[in-house]
Parts: C-alpha cells; structure tokens; sequence
C-alpha cells in the first residue's frame, strides 16, 4: 500500500494525526514541516520576486498560510495578508503575531487590498463543518472574481472534505496541495470544478498509523499508476501459448451498431489477449474480418431488425471454453435471449450498454443471484439509474457499494470519478480522467479492454475488482495522453484505441 493510494476522511486524518501528536510529534513542529514543503512546492512555480496575497483562516489551515506567508517573505516574495477574524487558533494566532512584527501588511476589508499576482487560500481546511455565510462568504466570491491562480491549501476553502459539496460558497481554485493523504471529497464529482491541479504533499505520516485507522488494506483505496501496473498481466511468462493467455468472447454488434462491435474489438486487441472470438450478426461478419483478422468472428443468425437471433458457435463450443464473456455494446434490446443465455452460464462475464439494459427489464437483483460466478457491470449514470432505481445516488461511492452488495456482482460507475466496488464494499476509484472521453464508443473500448485484461489473469491469484480498475486506469490515460496530443476534441473512439498501447509504452 502506498499513501498516493489512500483516501480519508476528516475524522479519519484526525484520529491519524491525533496519534502523532499523542507519540509525541509536536503541533507546532509539524505545522512548520508541511509548510515548508508547500513554500517549496509554490517557490517552484512562482517567480521569484511576484506579489502573494494569503488568505488566512482561524484555526490550522490559517496557521499554514502564515508559515507560508513567512517563508515566501524571506525568500523575497512581495507578499500581504488577509485575515478577516476576530478570534484565531492559538498556534495561528502566534504565527500572525510574528508575520507582523516582520512587518507583512495585513488587511481585514477586502476594500483594501492591493493587487497581487497569485493567491495562497487557508481560509478553511478539514476544520470545515458548517455553511460559510455573511462577510466571508462574500470574500470568497470576491477572490474568485480575480483573475490570480488561487492556490489552495489542503483542499479548495468552502468544500466538505468528506462530500466535496459547497458548503455556501467555495474558492475554485487553480492548484490544490493536499495535506498528507488524499481527502475524499477531492475525488468526488461535485468538487471537481473547484480543485483545479490536485498534488498531494507528503509529510511523512507512519503507515502504521494508517493501517491503524484504515484497516490493511483500505477499504476505499484510489487507483494509481503504481496499484494499476502490478495487475498488468506483464511481463508473459516465456512459455505461455495462446489458450493459457485467455480466450475472449465478446458478443456485441447488430447491424444498426456495427461499429461498436468494432470498437470493442479493437479495445481487446489492445490487451494482448491471448484468443480473441467475436460473436456478431452473419451480416457484419466481413467488416469484422476486415478490422480485426486475428480474431475469430463468429456469425450468428441475426433477426429482422439485425440483432444477433441466438449464439451459434463454431462445432458445438460449449461457453465453457472461454476464459471470460463480455456481452453488450451495439446489441440493441432485440438480443434479449443472448443475454438470458450468458447470464445463465458460469462464465465470468461483462455485462455493459444493452446488456445492462436487458438486465433492468429481466429484473438486475433477482437476475444476478443466480448466478454462480464472477460478474462485472459497467454502467454510466443513466444506465446505474434503470439497473438500481432504489438506490440514492446522492454519494456515488456508497450507491456503487450498495449495487455491488446487492447483486454480488464488481460494479464500475463510469463517470469524471469512476468508482468501483465489489460485493464486501471494497472500492477504488480512478482519480485522473478527461473530457475528451465523453464520446460515443469510449465505453466500449473499455469493454474490450476490461475483458481481454480479465481473460489474461482469471486463473491466477488476483481480486477481480483489481483488474476491472486497472482496465478503467489505462482507458482513462489513453483518453489523457490523446487529449495532451490532439486537444480535448481530438479523442474519437477509434483514436483511443490506438492511444491504448502508448500508455504502456510510456511507462
Ligand atoms: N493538526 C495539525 O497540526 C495539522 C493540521 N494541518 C492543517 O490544519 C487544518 C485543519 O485545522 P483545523 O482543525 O484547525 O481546522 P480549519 O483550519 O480547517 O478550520 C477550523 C476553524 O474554522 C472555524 N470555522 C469552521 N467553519 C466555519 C465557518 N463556516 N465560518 C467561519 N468559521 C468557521 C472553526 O471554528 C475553526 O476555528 C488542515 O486542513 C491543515 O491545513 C496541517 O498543518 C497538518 C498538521
Ligand atoms: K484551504
């Protein structure tokens, strides 16, 4: 376990730091060591010699600012102070004392504050319970009206560290330097338009005193480069053949949707899947042959409208020959007895887009309890709502545990946070993604992908929610490195799959 990996609340990262403190670390000193870090972080990206405006809170995060506001001081930074309380925290209130006596301006009416060029939020950190209002509240609406890079410290002030909601009002900052360990409300969807760059700083905190309060491993734990790659099935063990690297059946496609077919192909291909087969109406089979000649296309009897009309696979292959299924993209509704027919085998299974659909009007719960095997739902936002119509949404994460619980099933809700749970509640959500990603298609690249990925190890040693984030983690930094080289409107579907084995390049 890694400390990029961990994610906390506010009580959490209190009861953490509250056994520091009581192992004898002192406030003051450690106060002092996360500043420092941060000055060094800002030191890094500002000009020398730039005017800093701090904004100064009552209780701790206040007293980061003025470690900070001192420190840039005497590293020759033009720098003045806002701090608008009557009543501050005594560590902060020595540390404005002597930011003072050092004779940095400071200010109490937004009316009289100079200019500056960037601005140092520690208005607010995990001390945050209630509603911003009155004077302060309209100071913040006041600074995101500036046109200075607002750098915020431990997370933007106004928002619950544990929801990520605005609490009245919040500083939408530029760049966040997060204290320690990720915050939860960092890695909520609602937060996002306020963190800006999110970096976490790291001050040392002991992994015992994280296992302590967390458990080992965490129950919610955030996907990183570093958990994503020691699920990559690299490298191949020097002896491996085609069978014993996983055999792929993806059924997917219908006339109308014959390019999602494709698309998830192509996602798989990107895996390294051992055997690829592809089930698809008879009439889409040459296109399939001609995108994708080392798989073996399957073509099925299809119905008036072109769905698939029932599997027919090649000499009697029982499903039970494949390492894994995933069933959906393209398949239009009309494929209804396919999906019956998959869910009733003991295959390990995706189900994603129409299946998910079917899969609400066959009944999701009841449905799924049959089954004796691994199971993997990938729905959107939409598609969550028909499968789960009972379950609030209102957070994300617990709704994505609830789902998985009730059905037994790993359950991926796609979204800018996508956040994945199995049935014991254990989730991992993919903290980097993109906009770009907001396309036709996307989805059922990762379809591809997640399957090939999840045919290569289901017989070795691994937790299957693993795999399904590691899935989520390389499509999303496809979407990322395309997006970096083609802009936010450059990532067609087809182009991500192509961005898809430059991230493991890359690496
Ligand atoms: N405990 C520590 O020594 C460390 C704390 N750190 C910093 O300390 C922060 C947490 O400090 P605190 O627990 O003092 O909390 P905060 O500094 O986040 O703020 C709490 C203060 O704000 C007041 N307050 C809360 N809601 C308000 C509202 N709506 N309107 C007006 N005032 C309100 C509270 O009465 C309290 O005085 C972290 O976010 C981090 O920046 C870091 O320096 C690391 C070490
Ligand atoms: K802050």
């Amino acid at each position: 376990m890694t400390k990029e990996q961990v994610i906390v609340t506010a009580a959490q990262m209190r009861d953490i730091e509250g056994r520091i403190f009581a192992a004898g670390m002192p406030v003051a000193a450690l106060m002092e060591k996360v500043a420092r870090l941060i000055s060094d972080r800002l030191q890094a990206i500002i000009p020398q010699g730039q005017r800093v405006g701090i904004l100064v809170g009552p209780g701790h995060n206040g007293g980061d600012a003025l470690v900070v506001a001192r420190e840039l001081h005497f590293r020759g930074y033009q720098v003045w102070i806002y701090q608008p309380f009557s009543k501050l925290k005594e560590l902060t209130s020595q540390h404005f004392q002597y930011a003072q006596s050092l004779g940095i301006p400071v200010y109490q009416e937004i009316e009289e504050l100079p200019s500056c060029d960037f601005l140092v939020d520690g208005l607010f950190g995990f001390g945050l319970e209630r509603e911003i209002t009155d004077s302060i509240a309209l100071a913040i609406n006041h600074f995101n009206e500036w046109n200075q890079p607002i750098f915020s410290i431990d997370l933007p002030s106004g928002l619950h560290t544990d929801t990520g909601a605005v609490l009245g009002t919040a500083i939408r900052a530029n760049h966040t330097f997060c204290l320690g360990l990720w915050k939860q409300g960092l890695l909520q969807e609602q937060a996002l338009e306020y963190i800006g760059k999110a970096e976490l700083i790291d001050f040392d905190i002991p992994l015992a005193d994280i296992h302590d309060v967390l458990g080992n491993p965490p129950k919610i734990n955030r996907i990183t480069k570093t958990t994503a790659l020691a699920t990559l099935p690299l490298p191949r063990s020097p002896v491996t053949h085609k069978y014993k690297s996983g055999h792929l059946l993806l059924i997917c496609g219908s006339r109308r949707y014959a390019g999602g077919a494709i698309l998830t192909g192509l996602g798989a291909r990107a895996s390294g899947v051992g055997m690829l087969s592809i089930a698809v109406p008879e009439s889409i089979k040459p296109l399939l042959v001609s995108h994708l000649p080392e798989a073996l296309i399957i073509d099925c009897p299809e119905t008036e409208t072109g769905a698939i009309s029932h599997l027919q696979l090649p000499g009697k292959t029982p499903l039970s020959s494949f390492t894994v299924i995933a069933c959906g993209p393209g398949l239009t509704k009309d494929a209804t007895p396919i999906v019956e027919q998959v869910i009733n085998s003991e295959v390990p299974l995706i189900l994603d887009a129409d299946a998910l659909n079917i899969l609400a009007q066959l009944g999701t719960i009841s449905t799924l309890q049959k089954r004796k095997t691994t199971t993997v739902l990938t729905p959107h936002t939409g598609e969550f709502h028909r499968l789960f119509p009972d379950i609030d949404f209102k957070d994300r994460v617990k709704a994505v545990q609830t789902a998985a619980s009730q059905t037994g099933a790993v359950v991926l809700l796609k979204g800018a946070r996508t956040a994945i749970s199995n049935p014991q509640g254990v989730v991992w959500i993919n903290p980097e993604s993109t906009p770009a990603l907001a396309r036709g298609g996307s989805g059922d690249v990762l379809s591809g992908l997640m399957g090939g990925l999840l045919a290569q190890v289901a017989n070795k040693q691994v937790n299957i929610e693993d795999v399904v984030a590691t899935a989520a983690w390389w499509h999303s930094q496809a979407g990322i490195l395309a997006a970096e080289e083609r802009t936010e409107l450059g990532v067609d579907a087809f182009t991500l799959t192509q961005y898809l084995m430059k991230v493991v390049i890359a690496i």
